[in-house]
């Protein structure tokens, strides 16, 4: 793994694009893997504002929570819109469908989707509690999509993106820790406190099911973006 420390989330969502942007200048992306959650959004705004052109890119996301419409504000879907494909559009982007109710067919079909796009670069955030995707700790690392539980602590963690708890999904589908592993190059970014324990397992901890971002260690080609906060309890 490849640390770059930072100052901020500005810092870091710049230096997540320069990479990007670099890999698409040299022809090495055709499709890129998205998150959401407030980590990537300086990253998009950096899209935003380039002159890049993605139209001959594809995108595939990570996840969406179950039962709700793209059309809902609070979906994952509607967030990338807002933040990206908007303003830049992209020749197809693909999530979850979280209106699916025949949850085995919409999982096929997701692997299906990341089978025929091989991610090329995959961004990711971290959860507190180190799950990336929505792959919660005691995910397998040999799941592919999923519909999965979400833990308490990520639903009181995302509580602050609705008006009350309850109106958080308990459920979400994502995109397993195979298909993850199965990207060529992964940037993860992490910033703030409340990031640092989840970081120091993920970088220093055992490679467990418990920690799913401690999976990251077998990954060839993963850069670690952290502001100073998050990085703080790693020892060098
Ligand atoms: O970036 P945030 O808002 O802290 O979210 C943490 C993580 O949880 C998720 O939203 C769940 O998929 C990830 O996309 C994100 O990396």
């Amino acid at each position: 793994m490849e640390i770059i420390k930072v100052k901020d989330n500005v810092e870091g969502g710049k230096k997540a694009f320069d990479i990007i942007k670099e890999n698409i200048e040299n022809g090495k992306v055709q499709t890129l893997g998205l998150a959401t959650g407030s980590t990537p959004e300086t990253l998009y705004q950096n899209m935003v504002d380039s002159e890049l052109d993605f139209s001959n890119i594809d995108s595939v996301n990570l996840d969406e929570y179950v039962g709700l419409a793209a059309s809902d504000p609070q979906s994952y879907d509607y967030f990338m819109h807002e933040h990206l494909f908007n303003a830049k559009p992209f020749r197809n982007t693909y999530l979850p469908d979280g209106l699916a109710t025949d949850a085995e067919a919409e999982c096929k079909r997701y692997d299906q989707v990341i089978a025929e796009h091989p991610i090329d670069i995959q961004v990711l955030g971290i959860g507190e509690n180190a799950h990336i995707g929505f792959n919660e700790p005691g995910a397998s690392f040999d799941a592919t999509t999923q519909k999965v539980a979400l833990t308490p602590s990520t639903i009181e963690a995302n509580s602050r993106n609705f008006e009350k708890i309850e109106d958080v999904p308990t459920h979400a589908y994502s995109m397993g820790i195979k298909s993850i592993m199965q990207s060529r190059k992964i940037i993860l970014l992490a910033f703030g406190e409340k990031k640092a324990q989840a970081i120091k397992d993920m970088v220093e901890g055992p490679v467990t099911e418990d920690v799913p971002a401690s999976v990251l260690q077998n990954h060839a080609d993963v850069t670690v973006i952290v502001d100073a906060e998050a990085a703080k309890l790693l020892s060098k």
